[in-house]
């Protein structure tokens, strides 16, 4: 009741011609709603009404959002609802992806072989705005890993630091690596930054299936229905998707599900440009490695399995 449903003008929104700015909401019966957060940003949540999960408002990912619902990916996002206001502050409505689970598990996996924007690189050439808080963060990591004037700074830049936790994860080696994870017994891991080759991701996947080879067969059907379809979205071949997840959920009843989640740094690419997100990085081509990363995490999935 305390939720405010805001039509957003179309034109102060920005919004594509011919795409609506919020759809109807879910025919969800109203009973009590169980949510979850492995990782990202905390106090960015709250538990809507209906199935619905409300994330704190970026326009950028609403866009995406919108686009999404017109585009083929639909299916493999959770369904978008429009701008809602909770308190003081506005939020982007959309499902909450654990309502038909029971005592979900669930797994963060952060795509791409780059985690932050071309953009983000040329503002920090242009205004370098060096971070305690990051600085913090990598050497309670990695003492030795600041330079000696980041030392003498106490701080560091935001893409440098980001460039060294994909370098420190398999970001830069595999094009994904895992944020977390929560087993249904409530068991959380989220001690991943060093988590770098094939034989450690293998094995904390198996530690958050538990072993069991029917959910890795589930993740690994969903995967590659998932590729085939980003293969030939348009929305995909003409966003840059940059620190965009796949969640991961299953439950002991043996259902699965994967999801792309996190469009705060997704963005529309010059008219001229379109991305195959498997060609390399190199500055300029705004290519994310996102497909990539999915090939690597099929085939590291796919070696799970026994050979029949
Ligand atoms: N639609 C959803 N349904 C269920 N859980 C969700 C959903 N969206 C996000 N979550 C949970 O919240 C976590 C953080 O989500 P998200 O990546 O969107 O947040 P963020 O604050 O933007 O993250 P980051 O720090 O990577 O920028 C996910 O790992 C997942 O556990
Ligand atoms: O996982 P870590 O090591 O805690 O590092 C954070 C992580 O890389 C987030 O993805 C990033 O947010 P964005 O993806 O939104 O940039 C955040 O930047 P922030 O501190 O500027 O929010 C980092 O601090």
């Amino acid at each position: 009741a305390d939720l405010k449903r805001l039509f957003i003008n179309r034109s102060s929104a920005g919004v594509c011609p011919g795409v609506p700015t919020s759809y109807p909401f879910p025919m969800t019966p109203k009973k009590p709603q169980q949510w979850l957060q492995v990782v990202g940003h905390a106090g960015s949540f709250h538990v809507g009404e209906y199935g619905t999960l409300l994330k704190r408002f970026c326009e950028g990912e609403q866009q995406c959002y919108l686009r999404l619902m017109e585009d083929s990916l639909r299916p493999f996002v959770p369904g978008y609802y429009g701008v809602v206001q909770h308190g003081e502050h506005d939020y982007n409505m959309m499902d909450n992806l654990l309502m038909n689970f029971n005592a979900p598990a669930i797994m963060d996996c952060k795509m791409g072989s780059r985690t932050y924007l071309e953009e983000e690189l040329l503002l920090a050439r242009e205004r370098p705005q060096p971070r305690h808080d990051m600085y913090e963060k990598m050497v309670a990591v990695d003492p030795d890993a600041p330079t000696v004037q980041e030392r003498a700074q106490q701080a560091v830049l935001k893409t440098r630091y980001m460039q060294w936790r994909e370098t420190l994860s398999s970001t830069t080696t595999l094009g994904f690596r895992i944020e977390g994870f929560r087993k249904s017994n409530g068991e959380c891991h989220t001690n991943f930054k060093r988590t770098k080759s094939r034989e450690q991701v293998v094995e904390a996947f198996y530690d958050f299936v538990e072993s069991n080879t029917h959910i890795v067969w589930g993740y690994l059907t969903r995967l590659k229905q998932l590729r085939q379809v980003l293969e030939e979205s348009e929305f995909f071949r003409t966003h840059e998707v940059v620190g965009s997840s796949l969640l991961f959920v299953h439950d002991y009843t043996g259902k699965t599900g994967v999801w792309m989640i996190d469009f705060g740094k997704t963005v529309t690419l010059p008219l001229h440009l379109t991305l195959d997100h498997r060609t390399p990085w190199a500055e300029g081509n705004r290519e994310d490695g996102y497909l990539w990363g999915l090939d690597n995490l099929i085939n590291i999935l796919a070696n799970m399995l026994p050979l029949t």
